[in-house]
Parts: C-alpha cells; structure tokens; sequence
C-alpha cells in the first residue's frame, strides 16, 4: 500500500512513500480460539507505532506474522512492500525484534549475546565487530560489555535484547512489552536509547505495551486492539480528546471531559477488561525479569 508523502520522519522526500507495515484483513486462529480476526494496519515509516490492548488482545499474534514467525493463514502482511507471506527473508532482513521472551543467553557476555545475532542477521564478517561495538554503545552497555549477562539487572538485559536488534541497522524496530517488569528509571532508560537510535537512523518503531503513560509520551500514534482488530487509531492527542468531546456531550463533569489514555483503553476494551489483570501481569512481569536475569 502506498500513499502520498506526509513529511514523518525516516520518509521519503518526495514520492510515493511506502508504509513500513500494512496488515489487510489479517486473521490467525489458534484451533477455536480466532487471536486475529480481520486486523487492518498501517504503520507510517519513521513512526513510533503503539498496540494497546488488554492481555490477550491478539498483539502478540498480530507481532509474531509480521515478523515471520507465524504463517499468514488469511489476509495480507506487508513490511515495506514486501509480502511476509512470500518473500519471509526480505521481511527478515528489514527488522529488528525484541520478543517478550528471554532472548539474552545468560551464560554469555553482553558483546558474545550480541556478536551472537550479528552473525545470525549476516552482518558482515568484517563489520561485526565495529557493528556490535557501536550497538552495545547505543544502549549505554559499553562498560558492561564483557560482564556475563547473567550479572545484568532487569533493566539492562532488556538493553542488552536491544543491542541484538540493533545490530542489523534494522529500518522496523519491533518491540513485545520492551519495560515490562522495569522500575521507572530503567523504563525511561530504555526509550531514552531506542529514541536516540531512531533519531539518528530514521527506523521505523513498533511497540506493545501495557504502560498507558508510556504510550501516550513516547508514541506518535497507537492503535487499540480487542478481540482481534483495532478498535481505535489516532495519536494518543486524538484518543483522550475524541473521548473528551463525547464524554461533554453526554453531560460529563469537568473532570470527565479531560480522559487519560487509560480511559480511552478502558472504554475500549470495555467489559472484556478483567479487573484482576493488572496482578496477573505483576506476576508475569516478575516472573519475566527473574528470568532473563537466570
Ligand atoms: N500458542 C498458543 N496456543 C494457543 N492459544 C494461544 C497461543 N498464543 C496465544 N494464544 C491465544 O490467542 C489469543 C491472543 O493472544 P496474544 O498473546 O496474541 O495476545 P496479547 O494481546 O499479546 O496478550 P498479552 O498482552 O497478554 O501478551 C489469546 O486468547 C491467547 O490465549
């Protein structure tokens, strides 16, 4: 799908500009269970794309076709033209990918993890060294580099799986709960160095998570996903005045007209929101960390 420039970063100067993700009527089933029912989507180049959605929405799903690591059953999946479906190692070549699982082997150094996918994604034997080196940099992992990762805190591991998917020079930057289980700071760490890598190269980012203040400050634009689909899209500006508007004209207080990006997910995803989530993924989360750190 393409459409006409409009200026984000990363774009083209002129011309058609492609986007860097489109899903059409994307569905995966799980036997009975549809986790993808009909997704359409479109991430612009150069943007910083937000899923939202409550715990079992589909967007890790909807994630894992985009990267290739599920089929695309039905529908279409497009990574800067190029079709997941057809062409998996073009798409392959194109992203970088944090997934929400442990990817950091905990036995290795910072460098040897990332020397690791360096050669995986076929960086160039005579630039890897350079390569990891500047990607290790990039996350602020130079003094620790030749620490074994399992001396790590949670929040450096989880740059430590940043520098893996930086050092291809990825042009899409996909990241599955990137701060999950991070204190504050470490969660501001985090997007402070996937801001700077994207400033500098123009990439192209998309991130789930389940941190509404974080959406709403570090995305351009998100997209709500329940049961399968997008339910809303707009820049988080867009959501919490859409919702605004709505709540004053069915006679809202002062308080209600001004909504929080938490409201608009809540009003979102409705009666499919399980209050007890929020411990769930406390549990997760630590769960997670616990993990990565082996
Ligand atoms: N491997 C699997 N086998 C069977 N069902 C699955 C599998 N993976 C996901 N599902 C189901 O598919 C649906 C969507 O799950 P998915 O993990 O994509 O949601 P999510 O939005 O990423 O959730 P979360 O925020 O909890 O990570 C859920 O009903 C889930 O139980």
């Amino acid at each position: 799908m393409t459409r006409n420039s409009n200026g984000s970063p990363g774009g083209e100067a002129a011309g058609p500009v492609v986007d860097a993700v489109t899903c059409s009527n994307l569905a995966y089933s799980f036997g009975g269970t549809r986790a993808v029912d009909g997704l359409e989507l479109a991430v612009r180049p150069g943007e910083v794309f937000g899923l939202l959605g409550p715990n079992g929405a589909g967007k890790t799903t909807a994630i894992r076709c985009i990267t290739t690591l599920l089929p695309v059953p039905a529908g279409m999946v497009r990574v800067f033209g190029h079709d997941a479906a057809g062409d998996r190692m073009a798409v392959r070549r194109l992203l970088g990918y944090v997934p929400q699982q442990l990817s950091a082997d905990a036995a290795l150094t910072g460098r040897e993890n990332v020397t690791l996918f360096a050669r995986v994604f076929d960086v160039p034997r005579r630039e890897r060294a350079a390569r990891v080196t500047q990607a290790l940099a990039a996350v602020g992992l130079t003094d620790a580099a030749d620490r074994l990762a399992n001396t790590y805190s949670g929040g450096m591991v989880r740059r430590l799986e940043l520098a893996q998917a930086l050092v291809s020079a990825p042009r899409l930057l996909i990241l599955d709960e990137p701060t999950i289980g991070l204190d504050p700071i470490a969660r501001t760490g985090v997007w402070g160095h996937i801001n700077a890598v994207r400033a500098a190269t123009g990439m192209t980012v998309l991130v789930t998570t389940h941190y509404m203040d974080e959406a709403d400050q570090y995305c351009d634009r998100v997209g709500l996903m329940h049961r399968g689909r997008i339910r809303a899209l707009g820049t988080p500006a867009e959501l919490r005045r859409g919702l605004g508007e709505r709540r004053r004209a069915e006679g809202g207080t002062a308080t209600d007209a001004l909504p929080t990006l938490e409201d608009v997910f809540r009003d979102v995803a409705g009666s499919g929101l399980d209050d007890t989530s929020g411990d769930f993924r406390d549990v997760r989360s630590t769960r997670r960390t616990a993990h990565r750190v082996g």
